[in-house]
């Protein structure tokens, strides 16, 4: 049977990133996405912003809601210090799969924890059994109508703390306004907006990041 397109990315990873060297296998998603099949990845346009946030923050615990193939757990964990963790949820056993296969040819599964379950599942059992105080940063970049119900289950669950980032991708396409409305009137955060394009392409999005002020 034909296979899939996570299937083929990894297979463009295998033959054209070497293993234990991130930046290759982010070069190689980029030019597969970019010249042969086009993915849902952040991309080489908002990647560059990810991971100014994430330098900035300079995360001891980080949370990512959706892996799909491992490209942003990637971008993510290889700017993580030593001794920090990167959590990150995906629902899909075929994408998770794949994922563990590129996040482990990058090197980079002692940082990475991926957890398969759905986030509404997960999220209440971080403190308990995950051993989480709270995140310092969380990229959102799951279904877009998970996006406001998972940031309140994190702030219900104890999980946001002074200071917390959040950091949502598609903003504008696909689009997330009831989360973007939430964040951006309401007294908890200080969000602002990183303009940038739709993944390989010339079409308008961008990263909303949102600081929450407890
Ligand atoms: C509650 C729950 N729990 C756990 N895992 C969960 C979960 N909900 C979803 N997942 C997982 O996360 C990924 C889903 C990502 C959804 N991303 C997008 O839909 C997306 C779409 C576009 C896009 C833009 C223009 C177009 F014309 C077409 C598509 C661009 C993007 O960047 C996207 O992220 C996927 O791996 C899914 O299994
Ligand atoms: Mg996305």
């Amino acid at each position: 049977t034909r296979s899939t397109r996570p299937q083929r990315i990894l297979k463009a990873v295998q033959n054209n990133a070497t293993r234990g060297d991130a930046e290759s296998v982010i070069a190689a998603i980029d030019n597969f996405c970019r010249k042969k099949e086009w993915a849902m990845n952040v991309g080489d346009d908002k990647g560059p912003i990810l991971d100014s946030v994430v330098s900035e923050v300079s995360p001891s615990f980080a949370l990512e809601l959706g892996t799909y193939c491992g490209y942003s757990t990637i971008r993510i964990a290889r700017l993580l210090p030593p001794g920090s963790r990167l959590l990150t949820l995906e629902f899909n056993p075929d994408y998770a799969a794949i994922a563990h296969q590129i996040i482990a040819w990058a090197g980079l599964q002692d940082k990475v924890e991926l957890l398969e379950g759905p986030s509404r599942d997960l999220i209440p059992q971080m403190k308990e059994r995950f051993g989480i105080k709270s995140f310092d940063f969380v990229f959102l970049d799951h279904w877009k109508e998970f996006y406001l119900p998972d940031t309140k289950l994190l702030e219900e669950c104890g999980l946001l703390r002074k200071g917390t980032v959040l950091l949502a991708d598609n903003v504008i396409c696909p689009g997330t306004p009831k989360y973007l409305e939430y964040v951006r009137n309401s007294p908890c955060y200080e969000s602002c907006y990183f303009k940038s394009h739709l993944e390989y392409t010339k079409v308008e999005d961008g990263l909303e990041k949102s600081v929450f002020l407890g």
